[in-house]
């Protein structure tokens, strides 16, 4: 019977040929590769630059993720290193006499993808216009009012702010409007497992992950995934990553396809952690807007009070497991994430790790955007960013709610009874362990088994919802 759904996919590294029948496949760590001139076929490996087989195992189980050949997939040595790939294998070289290459992407960015971008900016290799992506009507004008767009970057949910980008529709309008534009997807946010931007139709042209999130899960490597949509594309990157030597090494693909085995429990387990969490936030700690305090907000995909809700399930299997929420103060929001009480949620950057982190993305994760530009972009100072891990739902609250009240944010009364958000003057009921703990979760309510584990005979989109 043929292996269906994808968090199977990725436990089942096939069979690898091994002279030992390893139940594992090996890691070659060498460099070289014999050479047999006698022989005229063209062979598989000569030097690890150019290809390796601990990386051909990988980039093929990153193809079965995808439903794409193994020869659509390149795994290179980080997140920001795919990015530059595809930048100069596809965009950057469209330069004329009259003519710099122009990307658009969004004005919610990840503070890395807007150093890069401004890079290429200030080296006059490409402009990039930015824009809200998540309002179709502003992207549209932009795009219309530039003479040639080159290429469109995207990604959804956007990175602090959780904001829901019309993948689908943005494709639309662009190949009909100019089929040579090249689109391409940041799908770090959600991974392979929970939407694939190659199935759409019409679909992007090249998409990639920063490795170092959701697929490997342990931070314990940086690595970067390029899925394109057809080989051609791919030869194009090849020839970047075997000319620079970006491709990622051995030992972190062996590492990478063992992480990725257990992406569907990881990813099931934060999921429904980060849709407890985000509800709690919002109905027990009081933060959404309130008369006293319009500042305070819960931001998640997963919620039913986000007007994207439906948007983002129209072509997402999840929620993803980042969120994040103003507290309406600066001060408070600081004193929150250096609070000592923190013994659970550590206070790093990144996301898609089996930890669960919190942080401040003005001063961690988007710290290289200049404080000018997130002023301009309204950029909310006060944003605190959650990234569940795989711990117990409870612990995670409770530690959560210690670090609040040291903070000064929420006061406890009657004895953990109702929780006082003393930012926003908002006193609400809170929810009790045993309502965690309700047979049918917030999380299987929303997001079923089936959705969860796509059916490979089926599109994007599964059943209900
Ligand atoms: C959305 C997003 N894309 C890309 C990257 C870059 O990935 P890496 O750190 O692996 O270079 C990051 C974070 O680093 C990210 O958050
Ligand atoms: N100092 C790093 C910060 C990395 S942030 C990693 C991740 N994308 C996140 O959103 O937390 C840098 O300057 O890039």
């Amino acid at each position: 019977m043929p292996i269906k759904t994808l968090d199977t996919v990725v436990v089942n590294t096939g069979s690898q040929n091994d002279q030992h029948s390893a139940s594992v496949p090996p890691v070659y760590l060498s460099t070289t590769f014999k050479v047999d001139l006698n022989n005229e076929a063209v062979q598989d490996y000569d030097y690890s630059r150019s290809g390796n087989p601990t990386r051909s195992v990988l980039q093929n189980q990153i193809g079965k993720l995808y439903r794409v050949p193994q020869q659509n997939v390149l795994a290179v040595s980080s997140g920001m290193t795919a990015l530059d790939i595809i930048l100069r294998g596809l965009v950057l070289l469209n330069g004329t006499e009259g003519h710099t290459p122009t990307i658009i992407a969004g004005d919610d960015l990840y503070g890395g993808t807007q150093r890069l971008l401004n890079f290429f900016n200030h080296q006059t290799h490409a402009v990039t216009a930015h824009v809200d992506t998540s309002d179709f009507e502003k992207f549209k004008t932009v795009f219309l009012s530039v003479d040639k767009v080159d290429c469109v970057l995207l990604e959804s949910p956007t990175n602090p702010l959780c904001k829901v980008v019309d993948i689908p529709k943005i494709l639309r309008f662009v190949k009909s409007t100019s089929p040579d534009t090249v689109v391409i997807v940041d799908n770090t946010m959600m991974s392979g497992l929970n939407c694939n931007p190659l199935q759409l139709n019409p679909s992007c042209d090249v998409v990639y992950e920063s490795a170092t999130k959701y697929l490997n899960g342990h931070h314990d490597l940086m690595g970067g995934v390029i899925i394109s949509k057809t080989p051609e594309i791919a030869a194009k990157l090849y020839f970047v990553v075997n000319s620079t030597g970006a491709g990622l090494s051995p030992m972190d693909s062996w590492l990478l396809v063992r992480g990725l085995k257990t992406l569907g429990v990881r990813l099931y387990q934060q999921q429904r952690n980060a849709m407890i969490l985000a509800h709690w936030l919002e109905d027990s700690c009081g933060f959404k807007p309130t008369d006293t305090n319009k500042a305070t907000k819960t931001r998640f995909v997963g919620l039913r009070s986000n007007p994207d809700f439906k948007l983002h399930q129209s072509f997402n299997s999840g929620p993803g497991a980042v969120l994040s929420f103003e507290t309406g103060s600066f001060e408070h929001s600081k004193r929150l994430v250096s609070s000592k009480k923190l013994n659970i949620w550590a206070v790093t950057v990144s996301f898609g790790c089996v930890n669960s982190l919190l942080s401040m993305p003005c001063k961690m994760s988007h710290a290289s955007i200049d404080p000018e530009l997130r002023k301009e972009r309204a950029f909310p100072e006060d944003l605190v960013r959650l990234c569940c891990g795989i711990e117990n739902i409870v612990d995670l609250k409770k530690d959560l709610l210690a670090a609040m009240v040291d903070a000064d944010i929420i006061e406890v009364r009657e004895k953990g009874k109702y929780l006082f958000n003393k930012l926003n003057n908002n006193l609400a009921v809170n929810t009790t362990i045993d309502e965690l703990h309700k047979p049918l979760s917030i999380y299987e309510e929303f997001y079923n088994e089936d959705i969860i584990s796509k059916d490979s005979d089926l599109n994007i989109k599964t059943s209900k919802l």
